[in-house]
């Protein structure tokens, strides 16, 4: 529905305009007394994601407005789902009070105004976020045109733990570095959000991708911008910056003022991220490897579901940001090695910890919303007993830590005490989600709010015995005093008690209700506004200490993080050590060679899936893509084997491997020796792309194509049937010249499984490439699994055994049968195509069929042979078919 600003509407709706055309991306909820109201093409819009009803207010153009609506009260809810769905929300709020409103005139609107932008990277409610994952909002700054002279920069921030980071990137690796943030929503100038070449990219994000005007990315001024956020005159004290780093910091501190209005995040100092710091790993591989979701993008059965152990959401926060950016750093790597190592070796104190850990609140995001002004008593509550838990899990702690861990456990020891004394003192000890509500602060602590809740309770005392005076001086003995919103304090008496007291001394009468009268008297009218008054002085009280105490945190806001981090990582790093213990799990030698030695590898996810499922063992299975003693580049493994056998799982199972062991964490092994890999490729068999109008075989290729065009001697490659969509020599050349290339151009290590037996031949060629097969045996005519690797080729790849366990109909497998041996023998003579031509595609059925008949009992032929099907009506065929039945029963 078209909306004219011009248009003649009623003060109100032209408020409504009015805020909404400042707003045109925003759905738009509209305070109205106790719910949000959206209106027009919003209110359609909501209605539909919502499911809330659809209703119409009012006429505008001569049309009805449409009108959707949902409760103050549960806005939170419908928030998160709208977010969820990639929304933005504008909430406009009243901003003066009705009355003021009524003062201008009895047609003047209430005052209103957007008091924040609500979208998925900015928010930091407890009931919008998820705890365990970190919410991170980005932005994309790209400077020097679309050319090949352009620079790329991504700065991104998560609100909850002021967390700001900043990394150059570039064109090729631009979808890589975005992906191993996993940002909920990016900002990108308009000219670049429109660039073509980069819809591939965005398209992924979808709503989340959110274009701004060039003027947030201005390179010139935008150093000047993050300057006076930061309040300093020059950045050097942070470190060196390039330009279109500082681009990206620029445009991302002005989307969040653009969205926080008047609150100001509070942002830690800028932090770089220095190129080839971190594994790179592209979408497509890590949606191949299902790092944090599965293919279908659940979390439930991807690796990060499967392996966290973290007790605290802020610890699941930091893990699951440390498995998308393994690090390339071996000094840093072992590090979290040795932290991990020591909680391995400290058994009793790392069930203490993880006891601690348990239940302790989420600093960081009580922090952060105590910094916006959207905090409660909850929050300080949270800080407070939080503090507790850290201040006791830091004396837990001993001087003879690894480095990561003495660092941490001094954060912990530098966790403002006073604050703790102070919160302590003031905070009661349950305390309401609500500032307004009061009733936060502790009895006893401020003798003037005590002075005011006792006058308050006395008064209400007062007018408790008044009811008791009033009755006897009345004799009504049931007068009730009563209270409610609208008439405050009021005497209550029956109907017919109640006429009588009309204009009898001090009693006015206020209202007559079906069986009830209600007066007041200037008595009680007076002790009530004590009571008000009294409760306005202690609310007022208490507010104030809210402010006091909220100041305090803000001042420790920077301690009270360091420790927050602290926790988060003992709570990894314990985690990960329970894990190792409970799964039996290696720390691995990780260094600068181009190694890559697993024995007794074991994949994660399909070891627990089996665990729980059907019990059966997971067969270990060692890989070895080292360089010849000598030296040179790594190894190339060409593994065949029949399908089911468990060749994706093997080349899954050493690429997480690699991931496990640069995230910090032990690995699934005996004994793994990993020279660092700086890229990760993984490509199994690709699904079709419709969105992107690619089939299966397109995907394939652009997908290998990236691989064979980037990988470099430290990537390792996993490449899992590649060529098979196509026609079979053609898929089979493509994946002999792909083998090829990488042990010739790429030199890298890699992991090849493939149908194509033609291509083990290679290895008598190429003096790096090992062939690899997993074994079966063969029992009676099926195929029995054993999952493991060993040198050499697979003789047969079995594929109709495994349709048959599949279930494919009996006929289809012996069709299927008779076609393999037909052309196995056509192949021997040297005659394949002609031979599939030649297949005679019905006769092995047909010649089948009348053997089959023969078979059957006498009596079931000669039943058989009576039947005209044509001339059957169905309840006959039906009863024909019993009698069958019964016939082959006496067999
Ligand atoms: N090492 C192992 N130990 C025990 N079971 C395993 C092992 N590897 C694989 N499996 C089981 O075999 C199943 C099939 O494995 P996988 O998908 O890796 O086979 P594949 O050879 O890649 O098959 P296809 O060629 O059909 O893709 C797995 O789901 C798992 O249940």
């Amino acid at each position: 529905m078209t909306i004219d600003k011009d248009a003649a509407a009623t003060p109100m709706m032209a408020q409504y305009i009015e805020i909404k055309a400042a707003n045109p991306d925003c759905l738009l909820f509209y305070r109205m007394g106790d719910f949000y109201e959206m209106f027009f093409d919003d209110a359609v819009e909501a209605s539909r994601a919502l499911g809330i009803a659809l209703t119409r207010r009012g006429k505008h153009l001569g049309a009805d407005i449409p009108m959707a609506g949902v409760p103050v009260v549960s806005s939170d809810e419908y928030l998160q789902r709208l977010i969820g769905l990639g929304y933005r929300v504008a909430v406009c709020e009243q901003i003066e009070d009705p009355a003021e409103a009524r003062k201008r005139g009895g047609k003047s609107v209430v005052r209103r105004d957007v008091v924040r932008l609500v979208t998925p990277g900015t928010i930091t409610e407890e009931a919008l976020l998820d705890p365990g994952r970190p919410n991170f909002l980005m932005a994309l700054a790209r400077l020097g045109g679309s050319g090949e002279n352009a620079t790329y920069a991504l700065a991104w921030t998560d609100l909850s733990t002021g967390t700001f980071r900043l990394a150059e990137s570039g064109r090729a690796q631009l979808e890589a570095d975005i992906a191993a943030i996993e940002p909920s929503e990016i900002v990108v100038a308009e000219p670049v959000f429109h660039e073509p070449a980069l819809q591939p990219i965005f398209r992924r994000y979808g709503r989340r991708i959110q274009p701004e005007p060039q003027t947030l990315f201005d390179g010139t001024t935008a150093e000047e911008r993050v300057c006076r956020f930061f309040g300093v005159a020059t950045l050097e004290g942070f470190g060196g910056f390039s330009r279109t780093e500082l681009s990206a910091a620029a445009a991302l501190i002005a989307y969040l003022g653009k969205t926080q209005m008047a609150a100001r995040p509070g942002l830690q100092r800028p932090e770089r991220i220095v190129a080839g710091s971190l594994m790179q790993i592209d979408p497509a591989t890590r949606a191949s490897l299902e790092l944090t979701r599965t293919t279908a993008g659940k979390r439930q059965g991807s690796l990060l579901s499967a392996i966290d152990r973290t007790r605290t959401g802020a610890g699941a926060r930091l893990f699951a940001g440390r498995l998308a950016a393994p690090l390339t750093d071996p000094a840093a790597i072992r590090e979290r090695h040795a932290s991990v190592g020591w909680f391995v070796d400290a058994a009793p104190l790392r069930q203490n910890l993880r006891e601690a850990l348990s239940g302790l609140p989420d600093i960081e995001r009580a922090l952060s919303r105590l910094s916006l002004g959207r905090g409660g008593p909850r929050d300080l509550a949270a800080i407070r007993d939080g503090l507790v838990a850290a201040l006791a899990i830091g004396a837990m702690f001993g001087d003879d830590l690894p480095s990561e861990l003495a660092m941490r456990r001094n954060a912990l020891a530098a966790m403002p005490g006073d604050l703790l004394a102070e919160l302590s003192r003031l905070l009661a000890d349950s305390v309401p989600l609500l500032r307004r509500d009061g009733g936060f602060v502790r009895e006893g602590a401020l003798p003037a709010l005590d002075e005011a809740r006792t006058l308050r309770e006395d008064v209400r005392r007062v007018v408790a015995e008044l009811q008791g005076r009033y009755a006897a001086e009345t004799g009504i003995r049931n007068l009730r005093i009563k209270h409610n919103n609208v008439l405050g304090y009021f005497i209550e008496v029956g109907d017919e008690k109640g006429r009588a007291l009309v204009g009898v001394g001090d009693f006015v009468h206020r209202q007559t209700m079906a069986s009830a009268m209600r007066f007041s008297t200037s008595e009680l009218a007076e002790l009530e506004s004590r009571i008000a008054g009294a409760a306005a002085e202690a609310l007022r009280l208490e507010l104030e200490c809210f402010d006091r105490l909220a100041g305090q945190v803000e001042a420790a806001a920077e301690a009270l993080r360091q420790g927050a981090a602290a926790l988060a990582v003992l709570d990894v790093s314990a985690a990960l050590a329970e894990l190792a213990v409970a799964d039996d799990w290696v720390a691995p030698v990780v260094d600068d060679s181009l190694a890559f030695a697993v024995d007794c590898g074991r994949h994660p996810v399909v070891e627990a899936a089996l665990k729980a499922g059907s019990g059966h063992p997971f067969v270990a299975n060692d890989c070895d893509l080292s360089p010849p003693s000598d030296g040179g580049p790594g190894a190339i493994w060409l593994i065949t084997g029949p399908n089911m056998g468990g060749k994706s799982t093997f080349l899954r199972q050493n690429a997480l491997i690699a991931v496990l062991a640069q995230v910090g964490s032990y690995v699934p092994a005996t004994k793994a020796h990993i020279g660092v890999v700086d890229r990760l490729f993984s490509r199994v068999g690709a699904s079709d792309d419709l969105a992107e109008g690619r089939s299966t075989f397109m995907v394939e290729m652009v997908e290998t194509a990236a691989i064979l065009n980037q990988a470099g001697e430290r990537a390792l490659v996993i490449l899992d049937e590649i060529g098979r969509g196509t026609a079979t020599y053609d898929g089979l050349s493509i994946a002999f010249a792909a083998v090829e290339h990488l042990h010739e151009v790429n030199r890298c290590r890699a992991l090849f499984a493939t149908h194509f037996h033609e291509m083990t031949a290679l290895a008598a060629r190429l003096a790096r490439m090992r062939n690899a097969t997993m074994r079966v045996k063969e029992w009676e005519g099926d195929v029995v699994f054993l999952h493991e690797v060993k040198p050499g080729v697979a003789d047969r790849s079995y594929g109709i055994q495994v349709a048959k366990l599949a279930g494919l109909p009996p006929s289809v497998v012996e069709r299927a049968r008779h076609v393999l041996e037909e052309l196995e023998k056509g192949e021997q003579a040297g005659r394949r195509t002609a031979l599939v031509d030649d297949l005679p595609l019905f006769s092995a059925v047909a010649r089948r069929a009348p053997a089959s008949v023969a078979s059957l009992p006498a009596p079931m032929t000669e039943a058989l042979a009576a039947l005209d099907p044509d001339a059957l009506s169905p309840r006959e065929a039906l009863d024909a078919l019993y009698r069958l039945k019964g016939l082959a029963g006496q067999q």
